[in-house]
């Protein structure tokens, strides 16, 4: 899968695409990052992307000229790309849509925007608008890295099996089960007897009672289409 990032600031997707599962999906080939800065598409000896907003108001907008010139480029390959632009009022990301991404598409471009937002007309030009949750972020870079980090951890062969289990768990509707690992005592505070007794149906079970247990507590609004043994867990804890 191929990802294509446009920004002013590219040094803030090269950064973070090193490390981690996006490092070892980019070394093992099955994923490919490549970045441009908007101010390569400029006109301008000054490489300028933003002007006052028309109709008064504070900060700057983004022109559209750096964003247009930037997407004929891409478009000129005439190979099919969803075209997303990372924005507070967009659709929702939800793990959902992570999955609807790795298995639609296998190019995405990310248009990322700085100041105050960007001129509308860019919209003309993209596919999806994306909002990575109900607060104003300083620019869609971040943005951009949860989708194409959320969207890798998806595509087979990027984690090792024993992590996949994270984002099925959250698929399913509800939130992850509590970790521990050594040392078994920290201070007086012990890891849960059953986890260290080997029964795996019974960690199996009270690993399903803490997930839902959580999800009721933070996430309500997740626990839907429940399966009837977890609607009778469910029962148990209220
Ligand atoms: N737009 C806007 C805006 C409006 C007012 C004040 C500051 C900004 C900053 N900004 C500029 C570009 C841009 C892109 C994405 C986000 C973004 C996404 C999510 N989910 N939160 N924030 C913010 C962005």
């Amino acid at each position: 899968m191929k990802f294509e990032v446009l920004t002013i600031f590219p040094e803030i997707i090269e950064c973070y695409i090193k490390h981690g599962v996006l490092g070892k999906a980019l070394n093992k080939g099955i994923v490919e990052v490549k970045v441009y800065n908007l101010r390569d598409f400029t006109s301008d000896k000054h490489k300028k992307v933003d002007d006052y907003p028309y109709g008064g108001g504070a900060g700057m907008v983004m022109q559209i000229e750096p964003f247009y010139n930037a997407i004929m480029h891409l478009k000129a390959d005439e190979k099919p790309r969803k075209l997303v632009l990372l924005s507070p009022q967009g659709r929702k990301f939800t793990q959902k849509l992570a999955q609807k991404f790795m298995e639609e598409s296998k190019a995405m471009v990310l248009i990322c925007g700085r100041y105050e937002g960007i001129d509308e007309r860019v919209k003309a030009f993209v596919d999806e608008e994306v909002s990575i949750g109900d607060y104003v972020l300083s620019g869609g870079e971040l943005a951009a890295l949860v989708i194409i980090d959320s969207v890798v951890r998806l595509i087979p062969g990027a984690l090792g099996d024993e992590l996949s289990a994270v984002e099925d768990s959250f698929m399913k509707g509800f939130l992850d089960y509590p970790h521990y690992t050594r040392p078994e005592d920290f201070k007086g505070m012990k890891v849960p007897e059953v986890l260290l007794s080997g029964d795996h149906k019974k960690i199996a079970l009270w690993r399903k009672r803490q997930a839902l247990k959580n999800t009721l507590k933070n996430r309500p609004d997740l626990l839907k289409n429940l399966s009837p043994e977890d609607m009778r867990i469910l029962k148990e804890l209220c």
